[in-house]
């Protein structure tokens, strides 16, 4: 199992991972058209998927051989981690067939230890992604077992919010630590893309500039409707 988990890591290092995801009632939101945009992304030149919720994971792991991150968004009264926050979501993320379980690994009060959710992941077999906010994080996520961690939540905690386009300040402090590390959030560019990689990452992860066709929508039209290029618009003479 070590081997092939040295030759899943080897597959990602230095390129580009796609998160294929859909917020809840948007109509993208169903296992088909996940599955569908992993298979698209996958023609594109991505090397393996980011995938959100166990009928997800399965229907993409059914439809796609790349490497498969897997996590399951779940809020829960008791914390503000929501990214495969207990030891049951692990199991169920493993269960649907991903290869690599993504959790929070914030500071934040959490349901379960982060030593106790890295062990059980590699008890499973599987490799496991750390996502967090801050150098601290990052080094504490690594020291408590993350085969790998990534800058996914900077910018998502009171304590990092505030944040614009990629988080290449947490990426520059992670690279001077020597800590090896996963970019990943708002890259919405390939210039964007490659300035990661400048800065150290591993490999990166890209969602809503490929994935998100809402979002990407907005980006044009508000641009659209910013732009004093426009012609006048034409009225009716009353
Ligand atoms: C903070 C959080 O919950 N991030 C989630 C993690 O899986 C996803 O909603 C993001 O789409 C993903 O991280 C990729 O980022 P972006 O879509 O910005 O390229």
């Amino acid at each position: 199992m070590q081997a092939k988990q040295g030759d899943l890591l080897a597959t990602l290092d230095g390129t580009l991972v796609v998160s294929c995801q859909a917020e809840s009632g948007l109509p993208l939101d169903a296992p088909g058209h996940i599955a569908a945009m992993a298979r698209s992304v996958v023609l594109g030149g991505a090397t393996g998927v980011r995938i959100e919720g166990a009928a997800n994971i399965a229907a993409v792991r059914a439809a796609v051989e790349v490497p498969l991150i897997g996590l399951i968004k779940a809020r829960r009264d008791d914390t503000e981690v929501y990214i495969t926050p207990t030891l049951d979501d692990i199991a169920a993320v493993v269960e649907a067939g991903a290869d690599i379980v993504a959790i929070d690994a914030t500071a934040r009060p959490r349901p379960a230890e982060l030593k106790a959710m890295f062990a059980s992941i590699a008890a499973r077999g599987r490799l496991s992604m750390g996502d967090v906010a801050t150098l601290d994080e990052g080094r504490r996520a690594l020291d408590a077992g993350a085969d790998l961690i990534s800058t996914t939540m900077a910018g998502y905690t009171n304590y990092s919010s505030d944040q614009r386009g990629p988080a290449f300040a947490l990426m520059e402090e992670l690279a001077r630590a020597g800590l090896p590390f996963v970019a990943e959030g708002r890259i919405w560019s390939p210039h964007e893309a490659v300035r990661c990689f400048e800065l150290g990452a591993r490999f990166i992860v890209v969602g809503g500039a490929i994935t998100r066709p809402d979002a990407i929508t907005r980006r044009f039209a508000d641009e659209v409707a910013a732009s004093s290029a426009r012609p006048q618009l034409r009225r009716n003479p009353t």
